[in-house]
């Protein structure tokens, strides 16, 4: 699903006009009435009281248009409008008289902090103030009305945009921005909904297909792409009947050290679990009893080293290279990674430590086969490119370095996002019990392995970043966040692709009747 910016969205809006024939009010009576409808399944005529907040542009007439459905339906809302500018757009005037026309009585205005209405823990808002079209900082008695309604205990839906909220911007600190707790968002989510400093604002999220010109959307060239489950539907490559090991490639992860044993493990292990028909795991010899015994389908090979790895002699030909987890920084690792990667021809992954010593000899970048995958957490990422101001240059600053060095990034996080030149694909899937060691291990392996078995370098990282997630959310349902471990997200990674092609209504056990 594209990610479009405030300003594409607005060219869609009126592209679907143009296309459509339509008013741009029979627009929001569209997007309104789809809204409308989603709150009345959940609520159902419950007769809790609502207040419903609305701006004074297009998305306070969306507000509105919402109010009297709801009105229409016999709920108990009160209506009120900030009254912050004399520039309302003709939409909410349209609707403002259309209330009225329901209610006999204009919606209450707003002009300062003592018109606050009293908000009980009881009510629900609406929050129809601002959406894509704000352009500046709310200040003055609008940011006291935000940060009065999240001071506010009850539950608060956002409508498009939790008001304040930048599309596609960053915010200072203090910008005061509605935190909601639910967000119903139109056609395409905002970048600024998967980005950590601002994700926390939306609550839950879903989107509204609200019939966008189909051409518009087609031909647009997003800020980003969410990955969806139809897409990693697509990107799944099934196995041919009459096909040996062989025929899925041969990963070696070079990885481990005293201590870290387990990263070793852990790559490798995820590597077999992810469909590599081959693993060797190349190891510091100490390591080589507590490999074998964990994983006895994956082959070793062990360096001179003891604790840690110290050389690299071995031919890299037809073998996918896992390379930097737990190796640490010793000058003889060093000296080994950059043998290995000098070798090797085909795109590698560089997990790590790995990542620490290319950012310590940046000179080794060039020798990085082309589309390489780099898979840093945000201390190993600010080696590589130094710190960023915001998370929009963040995701500059990765665009450049992929750019320059013909690399992928995987910048993990909530929402992982996989950077490829000037593409950027947010993962959907995932959850906070992923937070945990050895987690960064594993999805080393799972690229390495989807590499191995022939996806091309963009696609096997999308991907494995996908089932990576979805594991996590499989598994959690058994273990819960708190105990999600690194080997329990490996184990989930099978369920999770059969997952992918089950029909979600379907139940994944049998019902048990009493
Ligand atoms: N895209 C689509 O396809 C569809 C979009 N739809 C809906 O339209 C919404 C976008 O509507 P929109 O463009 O009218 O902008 P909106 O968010 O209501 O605010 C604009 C007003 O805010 C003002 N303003 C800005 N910043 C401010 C500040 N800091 N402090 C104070 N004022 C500030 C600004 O005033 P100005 O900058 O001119 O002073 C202007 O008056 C979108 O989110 C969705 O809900 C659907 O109805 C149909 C399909
Ligand atoms: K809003």
């Amino acid at each position: 699903m594209k990610i479009l910016s405030a300003q594409q969205l607005a060219e869609a809006d009126k592209s679907t006009i143009d296309k459509q024939q339509i008013s741009s009010n029979d627009l929001m009576e569209r997007v309104a009435t789809l809204v409308f409808e989603r709150i009345h399944q959940r609520l159902n005529g419950a007769p809790v009281p609502i207040k419903i907040f609305c701006g004074i542009g297009n998305n306070g007439g969306d507000g509105l248009a919402i109010a009297r459905h709801m009105i229409q339906h016999g709920y108990q809302v009160t209506v009120y409008v900030t009254n912050c500018s004399k520039k309302r757009s003709p939409d909410f005037l349209v609707n403002y008289d259309r209330i009225k026309d329901v209610t006999n009585d204009w919606p209450i205005l707003l002009s300062c902090k003592e018109d606050f209405p009293e908000i009980s823990s009881q009510d629900i808002i609406i929050d129809a103030i601002f959406g894509t079209g704000i352009n500046r900082a709310l200040d003055g008695w609008m940011a006291d009305l935000i940060h009065y309604l999240n001071e506010s205990k009850t539950f608060k839906v956002a409508v498009d945009m939790p008001s304040g909220l930048y599309a596609n911007t960053a915010h200072k600190k203090e910008d005061a921005i509605l935190k909601a707790d639910h967000t119903f968002t139109f056609q395409t989510p905002k970048l600024s909904f998967f980005l950590p400093e601002t994700g926390d604002n939306v609550g839950t999220f879903e989107v509204i297909n609200i019939g966008l010109d189909p051409e518009y959307m087609m031909q647009v060239a997003p800020l980003a792409q969410v990955i969806s489950r139809e897409a990693a539907q697509n990107m799944y490559q099934p196995r041919k009947k009459f096909t040996h090991k062989g025929n899925y490639g041969h990963v070696l992860t070079f990885a481990g050290s005293k201590g870290k044993m387990g990263a070793a493990v852990l790559s490798a292990g995820a590597a077999i679990n992810a469909g590599a028909g081959k693993v060797t795991a190349y190891i510091p010899e100490d390591g080589n009893v507590m490999l074998q015994s964990s994983l006895p389908e994956v082959m070793t090979l062990q360096s001179e080293g003891e604790d840690h790895i110290t050389d690299f002699e071995h031919s890299l030909k037809d073998t996918v290279l896992c390379i930097g987890p737990g190796i640490g920084t010793e000058k003889d690792t060093c000296s080994a990674f950059a043998k290995a990667v000098i070798k090797q021809s085909s795109p590698i992954v560089i997990d790590a430590d790995g990542i620490l010593i290319l950012a310590q000899q940046p000179e080794l970048l060039k020798d990085l086969p082309k589309d390489s995958i780099l898979t840093p957490h945000d201390g190993e990422l600010k080696q590589l490119l130094g710190e960023w101001k915001d998370d929009y240059e963040r995701l500059e600053k990765a665009q450049e370095f992929s750019k320059e060095h013909n690399l992928i990034l995987v910048l993990k996080g909530a929402h992982t996002i996989t950077v490829a030149g000037s593409s950027q694909y947010v993962n959907d899937t995932g959850n906070p019990g992923m937070a945990t060691a050895g987690s960064g291990d594993v999805l080393s392996g799972v690229i390495a392995a989807f590499l191995a078995q022939g996806y091309d370098p963009l696609t096997a990282t999308v991907f494995a970043v996908y089932i990576h997630g979805a594991s996590g959310d499989l598994a959690a349902q058994t273990y819960a966040h708190e105990g999600l471990k690194a080997s329990v997200i490996s184990n989930f990674i099978g369920a999770s692709i059969l997952q992918l092609f089950r029909n979600p209504q379907q139940p994944q056990e049998p019902q048990r009747t009493q």
